[in-house]
């Protein structure tokens, strides 16, 4: 897997993620998802730097010119419920991709630490020869990206599979290495050391899905 670490380099994006993480800002829930949305226009430009580009004429008004415009059959696809904004900055910069949206929750058996991926809602186009993009906000464990993926599999064989996440932590990071092929890139904004004992990312940003959305009661 090809890691693009954003943060290792400084730029504008280091302002949106240390606003996402910050407590206070965090009580604003609309900066919130228009910070993630923020992520995720930045992480679709540098993306967009590896897309596959032809020549093609534009006609102005005074003549012709020439530029290299990308060719890929984009595929967007996005976890609920955290990766709604997410997925509206993909799509603000891939304005005709096609879109499939999946559910995936964690369902916690007896004890906070014991808990399952389970993936409900799917709606998907065909994959096959697609540049898939695939956004989650939070690379936890890896397990909801896995999980994902392999869910997506009915749908088509993509052409090449781009991962887009804000914060991962390094162990799930490594988890998904594991599971994807050596051409996958993952696009991330930064990456943390730690999970705690219930899979959160330290010190990450709390839960995207509840500060985006507000609070859901867990079954
Ligand atoms: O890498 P993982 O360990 O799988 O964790 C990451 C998942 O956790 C969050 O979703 P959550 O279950 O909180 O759902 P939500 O978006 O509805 O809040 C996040 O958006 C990921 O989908
Ligand atoms: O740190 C985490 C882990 C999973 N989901 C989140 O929203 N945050
Ligand atoms: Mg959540």
């Amino acid at each position: 897997m090809q890691i693009h670490n954003l943060t290792e380099k400084n730029s504008i994006l280091n302002t949106f993620i240390s606003e996402l993480r910050d407590v206070n800002v965090q009580k604003d829930r609309m900066r919130f998802r228009r910070n993630i949305e923020r992520v995720g226009e930045v992480l679709g430009y540098e993306l967009s730097k590896v897309l596959n580009y032809t020549p093609s004429d534009v006609k102005t008004p005074l003549g012709k010119s020439r530029v290299n415009l990308p060719q890929n059959d984009i595929v967007i696809c996005s976890i609920l419920r955290a990766g709604v904004p997410l997925h509206n900055g993909l799509l603000n910069y891939f304005d005709n991709s096609e879109n499939a949206f999946i559910s995936a929750y964690r369902h916690h058996k007896d004890n906070p630490e014991d808990f399952e991926i389970i993936v409900e809602y799917l709606a998907c186009p065909n994959l096959d020869g697609k540049t898939l993009i695939l956004a989650d906000p939070m690379l936890a464990t890896g397990q909801s990206l896995v999980s994902t993926y392999k869910a997506l599999k009915p749908y088509g064989t993509p052409k090449e599979v781009h991962l887009v996440s804000v914060i991962g932590a390094k162990p799930g990071v490594d988890y998904v290495k594991k599971h994807f092929n050596e051409n996958t890139h993952l696009w991330i904004a930064t990456i943390d050391d730690e999970l705690n004992d219930k899979g959160y990312i330290v010190p990450g940003l709390g839960d995207a899905g509840d500060l985006a959305f507000g609070n859901k009661l867990q079954h």
